[in-house]
């Protein structure tokens, strides 16, 4: 796919009105809401509700899953425009909500990423974290940017251990079709700072002035 010129931003972990109205004034493209109970930054579909009823139109609101309940995807749908499953989701299982979705990847020792592509061939995107035993998602640990191929057919969604200080350097050298953060924005678990959104978003823009893509 064409590589794009300006670089999508997605806050994740979303859990306070107040970081959602930051996030959407800063400009981010998409917000994350963390829909597994296991996490520190879990809510539930009656907050969820809330929260989605805030965000306007032409940002995205995204509903992260690890192995949900039919039931659970059943009462969140309504808010989302997109479903990011972090889980061992069949490719059926991730489409069966009729939404648009995304596949989160680990990146562990052995993964093919252009056979993953192939098996996840109804994704939108393939969103690429860092691997880290027991844990689902949102590390906050990096990987080895050199490990994803130039050539994937699906568009990449960088994530894993992003920072303000550190996302220039990733976009340079991934060239992702978007970036993903959140605990690099964030004091506390579930709790972003205006300021870290603003600097990533500062730091993303830089990056992208610098790309010398034909
Ligand atoms: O954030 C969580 O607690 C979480 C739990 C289960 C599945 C996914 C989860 N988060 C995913 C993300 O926030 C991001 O997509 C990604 O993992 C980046 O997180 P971070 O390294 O903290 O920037």
């Amino acid at each position: 796919m064409p590589i794009p010129t300006r670089t999508r931003v997605k806050f994740c972990g979303l859990t306070r009105e107040e970081d959602v109205d930051a996030a959407v004034a800063a400009g981010a493209d998409a917000l994350g809401f963390v829909l597994w109970p296991g996490s520190g930054r879990a809510i539930d579909p009656e907050r969820l509700a809330e929260l989605s009823a805030r965000i306007p139109a032409f940002v995205t609101r995204v509903g992260l899953f690890v192995d949900p309940s039919p039931a659970l995807v059943d009462r969140c749908v309504a808010h989302l425009d997109l479903l990011q499953f972090h889980g061992d989701e069949s490719p059926a299982t991730c489409a069966a909500a009729g939404r648009a979705w995304i596949k989160a990847l680990r990146m562990r020792d052995g993964l093919d990423l252009h056979a993953a592509a192939e098996t996840y061939r109804g994704a939108r995107a393939l969103l690429l974290d860092a691997y880290r035993p027991g844990v689902p998602g949102g590390t906050g640990e990096t990987f080895d940017w050199s490990r994803i191929p130039a050539s994937l057919v699906k568009p990449v969604i960088l994530a894993g251990g992003l920072t303000p200080d550190n996302v220039g350097e990733a976009i340079a050298a991934v060239r992702p079709f978007a970036v993903d953060v959140s605990g690099g924005i964030e004091a506390a678990p579930g709790v972003k700072e205006t300021a870290r959104m603003a600097a990533f978003l500062r730091a993303v823009r830089w990056a992208d002035d610098q790309r010398s893509d034909p």
